[in-house]
């Protein structure tokens, strides 16, 4: 009988996975997906996700440094492009569409989640391994992907009529869930042969980032900020 080994990555679903289906369940989420989240929530998001992309771009610059091969260096700077030249356009469309400069866009003050969020992931990749800053920017990616590609099963029938249609189209596209695999399929390879000491930190990066993950919709659906 073959028996299937379990892939370091099922192992991080596994216990995310809670976590994830609570994202999902998010009114913010729910919201784009049906199209009846209020645009001025909306807004607030794309302003605070473009600074968290502008930060989320510096991780693959420092995957690319700590690369151990040419061709794993190559796909993070490749990573790096899309991001900037792909996920970000979707934000620099919405926000013309909004009339919201580049410029205001780019100078938008990180809320205390978001900061708190993008300082645990540049910190874990200037002080750790190669795996471990993988496994903390893999729910940023994964969980997208994830979340786009449901959106799009659930409610894709009134997609055409749903003013945040585009964000539900780039993140459940090919282009976008490609990246995401390729993630994921390093991480397993990053994983693979490591004691149970250090696979348990990797899950503990992965959980932290993907509790930051909710926090984000929860953080924007609420516009919180700086109180002081
Ligand atoms: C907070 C957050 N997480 C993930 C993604 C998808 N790159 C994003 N744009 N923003």
């Amino acid at each position: 009988m073959k028996v299937e080994k379990m892939l370091f990555t099922d192992r991080l679903y596994e216990s995310a996975k809670e976590i994830w289906e609570k994202s999902y369940n998010h009114p913010f989420v729910q919201g784009v997906g049906k199209g009846t989240l209020d645009q001025e929530i909306f807004e607030y998001y794309m302003k605070q996700d473009y600074v968290y992309l502008i930060d989320y771009v510096k991780l693959f610059a420092i995957g690319a440094q700590k690369a151990p091969t040419l061709e794993i260096m190559t796909k993070f700077s490749h990573l790096l492009h899309e991001h900037l030249h792909f996920e970000m356009e979707l934000h620099r469309q919405f926000a013309a569409e909004f009339g919201i400069s580049n410029e205001e866009l780019e100078n938008t003050e990180p809320a205390p989640v978001n900061l708190a969020y993008t300082r645990y992931m540049l910190h874990v990749a200037h002080n750790g391994t190669l795996a471990e800053l993988v496994a903390s920017l893999l729910p940023c990616a994964w969980h997208y992907a994830e979340t786009g590609e449901r959106l799009k099963e659930q409610y894709g029938a009134t997609l055409e009529s749903n003013p945040y249609r585009k964000w539900v189209e780039t993140y459940s596209s090919e282009e976008f869930t490609s990246l995401g695999k390729w993630l994921i399929d390093l991480m397993n390879q990053l994983a693979d042969g490591k004691p149970e000491r250090e696979l348990a930190e990797l899950e503990k990066h992965f959980l932290i980032t993907s509790k930051y993950e909710y926090l984000f919709w929860d953080m924007n659906y609420h516009q919180q900020n700086w109180t002081l």
